[in-house]
């Protein structure tokens, strides 16, 4: 089964309002065609609306980089899925190791988080990941594994189907240090062996799976010849629109 990638930027807390304009501006007339690749910017939720506004007409898809899992009521602070859902974007980024590690989320709010963007009809894109010790202990696959199960529980097989998994090691995030071809591959397969576990084969054949963790434009098109690496979610090199569409390259 072919399918579609996925290459999608995570500012993080990075750029100002006109930085991230100046960036839309500079990239949505030179994308690929979205029938060769999902082009998406995670971007922080106070840009989306505008960029949902400059991005029309456009090959850009957004993501908000969080959200909340009620979608309404006192939270102060939160991101309702309901109200990002309305700026008519198409992606949420749960589980980010940074929203685990500083932020305290636990397997179970992101499980939240998942049934809710699914139900406003947006996609999840679902992160999971180990940290040095456990890579270093050979612990990757049972560690990633549970963070899978964990996250998908109670979701439908026609919602994993639909969803997109990120596959990042701690270890290989901002450090230059990516994970060999070889070792994103295998452990992307280890999540599409859980999938195919818990809904079989048909949804773990459509599932995306990416790899993210210090991707290059130098380094993409390897990770991208892999079988069960479907796309990259990509920090640093997503920042500026030189290198972003210099990911992009490949699909052009
Ligand atoms: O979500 C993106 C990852 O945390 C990877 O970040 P990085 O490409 O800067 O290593």
């Amino acid at each position: 089964m072919s399918r579609k990638p996925i290459i999608a930027g995570n500012w993080k807390m990075n750029k100002t309002l006109s930085e991230a304009q100046a960036f839309v501006d500079a990239v949505k007339n030179n994308l690929p065609s979205s029938e060769k690749v999902d082009s998406v910017i995670g971007a922080p939720a106070l840009f989306l609306a505008p960029m949902a506004y400059s991005r029309q007409g456009s090959e850009l898809q957004l993501a908000a980089e969080n959200s909340y899992f009620e979608n309404a009521g006192a939270f102060t602070g939160e991101n309702s899925p309901a109200a990002i859902a309305d700026l008519g974007i198409e992606y949420i980024i749960i589980g980010h190791s940074e929203r685990r590690e500083y932020f305290h989320e636990t397997d179970e709010d992101i499980n939240k988080k998942a049934k809710a963007i699914f139900a406003n009809g947006l996609t999840p894109i679902l992160c999971c990941g180990e940290t040095l010790e456990t890579f270093e202990a050979g612990k990757t696959a049972e560690f990633v594994s549970a963070q899978i199960e964990a996250g998908l529980e109670g979701l439908t097989a026609e919602q994993v189907s639909k969803l997109v998994i990120a596959y990042e090691p701690i270890w290989a995030i901002g450090t230059g240090k990516t994970a060999t071809n070889e070792i994103a591959d295998e452990t992307c397969g280890v999540v599409r062996s859980t999938v195919e576990k818990l809904y079989g084969k048909e949804v773990s054949e459509a599932v995306r799976i990416q790899y993210g963790g210090s991707v290059k434009p130098e380094t993409i098109e390897g990770l991208m010849a892999k079988e069960n690496i479907d796309g990259a979610l990509v920090g640093g090199a997503s920042l500026e629109a030189e290198s972003f569409l210099a990911l992009l390259e490949i699909y052009k």
